[in-house]
Formats: structure tokens, C-alpha cells, sequence
């Protein structure tokens, strides 16, 4: 029972935190001397003042001159800008970016808390280098980038070794494991070992946007071997040389993998990140009853898609309940197309209470066309929307895009099909022709040039009134008279933070669909009436942190709602669930690092 004295002694608990996180705390560090200027974690370079290099045996390491973190962050803003001031008339666009990520990793390489205040304070103009598109390119191009090891690499030669391993990692904690086996990095296939940019990124992110500690995560590549036969062939490849694991030794490489973690950190959250679909759906089943876990590419995604698709029918002018009405045709019936298919079947039946209806207004295409009852060999994930071809005359299976949209008439195209120019002219004009009267267009894979189709396209051939969201940046249209076309990004980035960060706060065993569906809808909820009408469906990046605070504490909420809170640090189960909504948020913003130098203290 929740007691007077209990409710005071909590009261004094959180404010003695409130006020510890003010006051910087020490960080004790067993390093002395060159040793600490080569830990990013730790290092300051030449910010290091006279007391710390006198304790520290840094006398004559460094040059003599203290230089602020004000001052070490406007210098590096300037090297980055006067990079881009000379590269801005430079055709080869994939090398200006590689040279924006180089720049940004030598700093993440040598202090990681100038970098992240760096990211954070830039997050719109950085999320697009150090992650969605140009990480794209850097795992493209891995062998030839790789410096210095980041994260660890756990292989199939590994077999028997991992629990061992997993010692080797330097830090005591760990609070978020990115993991990935890189057999579908975002829209360009099997990357085997090189896809370690993908959870690299993922976890930059949420340091940024959840503000988890950074000496607190860990990127993992698992890689068992690769189908990609350019890389095989590759000397200076990587990885392994050899096909992929398959099967039962595919599945008990992973077992081993998540035995070790969870001996080492029985609290740590793993999020599975761009799997190929069967190992994607195969492994979230076997494993999101057993640990805190989630898929980012089939939940992380849908959470996001849901709250676009919940904003276009504000946009179109109707009420949220019309949402099972709204024609919805979704091109790809990957792990992210079923999982989106799957969140807004769920969001249908919550609002009509009828199973039976909720998916019928939804049509599905995989690369074969529209998907039917009649299709063989139908992957059983896809059978809850596999259409009967009577539904609409003319409606087949294997039908076109095109002939589906012109049949279908939806109010929405949603695109995660990984295929660049799919929404081609002919299939923009005829969703212009559907009647909706305000036609939204998701074009969602990544990166971009594995956009369904481009910004400009889309307002060009669809018509200036739709809705436009994206998986990777591009910028707003300029519509001409000053009217300006929006851009929205649909991309997991917005609910991950906050569903990671919600699951560590409070200490959920395993996350639950209803967490996921709150921070859907918490996410959907987020933008005015007044932004949703200029077609503006999510935020600005640059407010991460803020809607991350809200998505984590309606996802802890959530958690305690299903009694799957165990609670985090001091903060018990009751407490949590004392706490008020404001309260929550207030919690969650309170949890977040922030960077700022620390005073070091070395430990006798
Ligand atoms: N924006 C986001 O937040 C987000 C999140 C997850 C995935 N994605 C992107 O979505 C894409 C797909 O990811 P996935 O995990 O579902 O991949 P997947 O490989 O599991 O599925 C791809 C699907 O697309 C279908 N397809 C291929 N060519 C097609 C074509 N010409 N027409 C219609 N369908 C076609 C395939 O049959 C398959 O069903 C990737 O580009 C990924 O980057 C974006
Ligand atoms: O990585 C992204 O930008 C989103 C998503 O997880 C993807 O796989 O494309
Ligand atoms: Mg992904």
C-alpha cells in the first residue's frame, strides 16, 4: 500500500536527484596521463583546466592554453561551416557528405561530449549526416572509411566464445543494445558486416533525442555471414566470407548472442534493427515475451506511419473516427509494410470494435502486384490483407500499381517497397484523379534514392494539395505565389527515442503493444490543428527531446497501466504509478544526459 511516509520520503528522494543532476556529478575514472586523451568518453582536449592536468599527470600533454567548451564548440562549428561554404558549388554530392560525416566521426572519435552537444544543438542540419540518408552511403562505403572500431562484432566463428565476450565490453553498464545482422540495411540490401553504421547511427540518435548516456550503449553487428556475392568476392572486405547462416544455426547464433547480454545486463533493451523480413518477424515472435525488446523496422515504423496517417485524415478535414474508411494502398509487404498494416488494422478495430471490417478498405502489393486471396505461396504475415479479386471489378492479383489506384481511388499511397520512382508519373496523375480531396503520399523507404518518388514529383504530378512525407529529408516545395508545399519525414526517428528511453524508465520486462500504441498516439497528438492543415503532420526534429519526453512518459504509463514496470534506479513500480502525467513527463526529461564536462576524479 502507498503510505504517507513513503509518498514524503519519495518526494525527498526526487528532489535530492533534482538537485544532483544541477550540480555537475564527478566523473571517477581509473585512467591518468596520455590514456585519458585518448578516451572519448572522457577527454576534453585542450579544455582540460590547470587543476584537472596538475591531478591528472596532463601537464606538457597538452598545449598551454585552456580553451572553453564554448569556445571548442563555436571552433568546430566553423571548420564544419567553411567545409560547406567550399564545397557548396561541388556536383559530387556523395562526396560532400562523406566529407560531413568524416569531420562529425573524428569528432565523435575524440570527444564524445563536444560531439554530442554538437548534435544536439544541430540536430536538423546533423541527423541527415550522422544518420537517414548519408549513413546509407557510409556503410556503402565501410571498408574504405573504417579508422577505429566502434561498438562490438560478434560472428559466427564466435560460436561458443560469446559469453566470454561480452566482458570485453569497457563499460560496467549498458541501458540500449542496437543489433543487426545487415542483411537488409534500409533500402540497399544485404551489407553484411558494413550495416554496423545502421545501429552506429540509431544510437547517436538516442543519445540525442532520449538523451541516453553514452557510456551506456552498445552497437552490435552480429554478422553471420553475407549473400552479397560483391562483397564475398571483396579482399578488403570486412567480414565474413561466407554465405549467411540459415535456420536452426542462424537462430541458435542469436540465442547465444542474447544469453550473453542478458547475463551480463539483465535490464538492457535490445532493438532489432534491419533484418531481412523472415529473420525480422521470426525473431521478434521468439523473443518479445522473453526480454525488453522491440523491432524498430516493423513496430518503430508503424508507430510513426499510424500518427501520419491519423494526422491526413485531420488534414482532409474529417474527424479521427472516419480513419477505417480512408483507402489505404501499401506498396511493399515487407517487415515495415505488414507491421504499418498490422498497427492501423489494431487502430481500426479499437475504433469500430469490428475485426472483421478493419483491413478491408486496406490493399496490399509486394513486387509481384496486388496481393489476392488467390496468391500462392503467400507469406502468412501478408493473409490478413490479401484482397478477394471480386472486391472491385477489375481488381486482380498481381495487378498493377497503377491499376490499383486507378480502381482503388485511395486517399492514401504509402510506399516501403525499396524501390526508388515506384510512384512514377502515370500513378501520381491517377491518385491526383481518386477524389480524395486531399490525397496523402508516403513515400517512406530510405534512403533517398530509394524514395517511392521525390517532393518535387509528388506536388508536381499529384496535385499541390496533398499531404508529402518521406523517409529521408528533402526540403519543402516552393509551390510558386509564395505557397509552400510541406515536407514531412515519416521516419521511425521520431518514436524510438522515446520508446527506448520509456521502456528504461520504467523498467518494462518486455515492451507491449499497448506501449507501442501509446507512444503512437501520444506522437499523433503532438501537432495543432493549425500545422495539420498546412499539411504538417510531425514536428520539427529539432524538438526531439520535447517529444521524446512525452512519447517515453506515455510509454512508461503504459507500462505501468500493464504491470510490466519494474521500476528504475530507486524509482519503484508505486512510485511510477503515483505519479501524474506532468509528473511523468517531468521524470522522463530529468532522466536525460546531457553533455557537459564533468570534473574528473581519479580513483586511488
Ligand atoms: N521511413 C521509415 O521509418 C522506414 C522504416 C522501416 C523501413 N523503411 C524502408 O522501407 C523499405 C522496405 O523495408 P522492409 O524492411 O519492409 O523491407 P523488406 O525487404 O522486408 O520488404 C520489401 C517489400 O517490398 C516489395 N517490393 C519490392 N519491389 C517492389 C515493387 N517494385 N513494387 C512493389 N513492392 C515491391 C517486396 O516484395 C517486399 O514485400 C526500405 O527501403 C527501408 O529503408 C523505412
Ligand atoms: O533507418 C531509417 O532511417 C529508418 C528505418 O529504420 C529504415 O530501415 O529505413
Ligand atoms: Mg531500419
Amino acid at each position: 500500500m502507498w503510505s504517507l511516509t513513503k509518498f514524503v520520503a519519495s518526494r525527498l528522494s526526487r528532489s535530492r536527484r533534482f538537485f544532483s543532476s544541477v550540480i555537475p556529478r564527478p566523473c571517477i575514472i581509473q585512467k591518468r596521463g596520455a590514456d585519458i586523451l585518448h578516451d572519448p568518453w572522457i577527454n576534453k582536449d585542450t579544455g582540460f583546466p590547470l587543476t584537472e592536468r596538475n591531478r591528472l599527470g596532463l601537464r606538457g600533454l597538452l598545449p598551454p592554453r585552456v580553451i572553453s567548451f564554448e569556445q571548442q564548440y563555436a571552433r568546430f562549428m566553423e571548420s564544419y561551416r567553411s567545409l560547406e561554404k567550399n564545397t557548396v558549388s561541388e556536383s559530387d554530392t556523395s562526396h560532400v557528405a562523406l566529407a560531413k560525416w568524416r569531420i562529425l566521426n573524428r569528432l565523435h572519435d575524440r570527444n564524445e561530449t563536444l560531439y554530442f552537444r554538437v548534435l544536439i544543438d544541430n540536430i536538423k542540419d546533423f541527423a541527415p549526416i550522422i544518420y537517414t540518408q548519408t549513413v546509407g552511403l557510409v556503410c556503402q562505403n565501410y571498408s574504405g572509411l573504417f579508422r577505429r572500431p566502434r561498438g562490438m562484432y560478434f560472428s559466427a566463428k564466435d560460436k561458443g566464445e560469446m559469453m566470454s565476450m561480452i566482458y570485453n565490453w569497457p563499460a560496467q553498464m549498458v541501458d540500449m543494445i542496437v543489433l543487426t545482422d545487415g542483411s537488409r540495411i534500409l533500402g540497399l540490401g544485404d551489407l553484411g558486416v558494413h550495416g554496423i553504421g545502421i545501429p552506429i547511427g540509431k544510437l547517436d540518435m538516442y543519445v540525442a533525442g532520449a538523451g541516453l548516456n553514452p557510456q551506456r550503449i552498445l552497437p552490435v553487428m552480429l554478422d553471420v555471414g553475407t549473400n552479397n556475392l560483391k562483397l564475398i568476392e571483396d579482399p578488403l572486405y570486412l567480414g565474413l566470407r561466407q554465405p549467411r547462416l540459415e535456420g536452426e544455426e542462424y537462430l541458435s547464433t542469436i540465442d547465444e548472442f542474447i544469453e550473453a547480454v542478458l547475463t551480463r545486463w539483465p535490464k538492457a533493451i535490445v532493438k532489432f534493427e534491419d533484418f531481412q523480413m523472415k529473420w525480422a518477424f521470426e525473431t521478434l515472435k521468439r523473443y518479445r515475451e522473453r526480454f525488453c525488446m522491440f523491432n524498430d523496422d516493423i513496430q518503430g515504423t508503424a508507430g510513426v506511419a499510424l500518427a501520419g496517417l491519423l494526422g491526413t485524415v485531420r488534414a482532409q478535414g474529417r474527424s479521427l473516427d472516419d480513419f477505417p474508411n480512408q483507402k489505404i494502398v501499401v506498396v511493399g509487404a515487407g517487415s515495415a509494410g505488414l507491421g504499418v498494416l498490422s498497427m492501423a488494422v489494431q487502430a481500426g478495430v479499437r475504433m469500430t470494435g469490428n475485426a472483421e471490417t478493419a483491413a478491408q478498405k486496406f490493399f496490399l502489393l509486394d513486387k509481384d502486384g496486388l496481393i489476392t486471396k488467390e496468391r500462392k505461396n503467400l507469406d502468412p504475415a501478408a493473409v490478413p490483407f490479401a484482397k478477394d479479386p471480386g472486391l472491385i471489378a477489375g481488381l486482380r492479383d498481381g495487378g498493377s500499381l497503377l491499376e490499383v489506384v486507378k480502381k482503388v481511388k485511395p486517399d492514401v499511397l504509402l510506399g516501403l517497397s525499396g524501390v526508388g520512382g515506384v510512384f512514377n508519373e502515370e500513378v501520381l496523375k491517377a491518385l491526383r484523379e481518386s477524389g480524395s480531396n486531399r490525397p496523402a503520399i508516403f513515400a517512406m523507404s530510405n534512403p533517398t534514392m530509394n524514395a517511392e518518388c521525390t517532393a518535387v514529383e509528388a506536388f508536381k504530378h499529384a496535385g499541390e494539395n496533398i499531404v508529402f512525407a518521406s523517409g529521408s529529408p528533402f526540403e519543402n516545395v516552393q509551390l510558386g505565389n509564395g505557397k509552400v508545399g510541406y515536407v514531412n519525414q515519416a521516419n521511425n526517428m521520431y518514436l524510438f527515442p522515446g520508446i527506448g528511453l520509456g521502456a528504461l524508465l520504467s523498467g518494462a520486462c518486455i515492451i507491449t503493444n499497448d506501449m507501442l500504441q501509446a507512444a503512437a498516439e501520444c506522437l499523433a497528438s503532438y501537432m495543432t490543428d493549425q500545422d495539420i492543415e498546412k499539411g504538417i503532420l510531425y514536428p520539427s526534429i529539432n524538438s526531439i527531446r520535447d517529444i521524446t519526453a512525452k512519447v517515453g512518459a506515455s510509454v512508461v504509463r503504459a507500462a505501468v497501466a500493464e504491470e510490466v514496470a519494474e521500476g528504475y534506479g530507486k524509482v519503484d513500480p508505486e512510485e511510477l504509478a503515483y505519479m501524474s502525467k506532468e509528473e511523468t513527463v517531468e521524470y522522463v526529461r530529468r532522466n536525460m544526459w546531457y553533455p557537459n564536462y564533468s570534473p574528473l576524479v581519479q580513483k586511488k
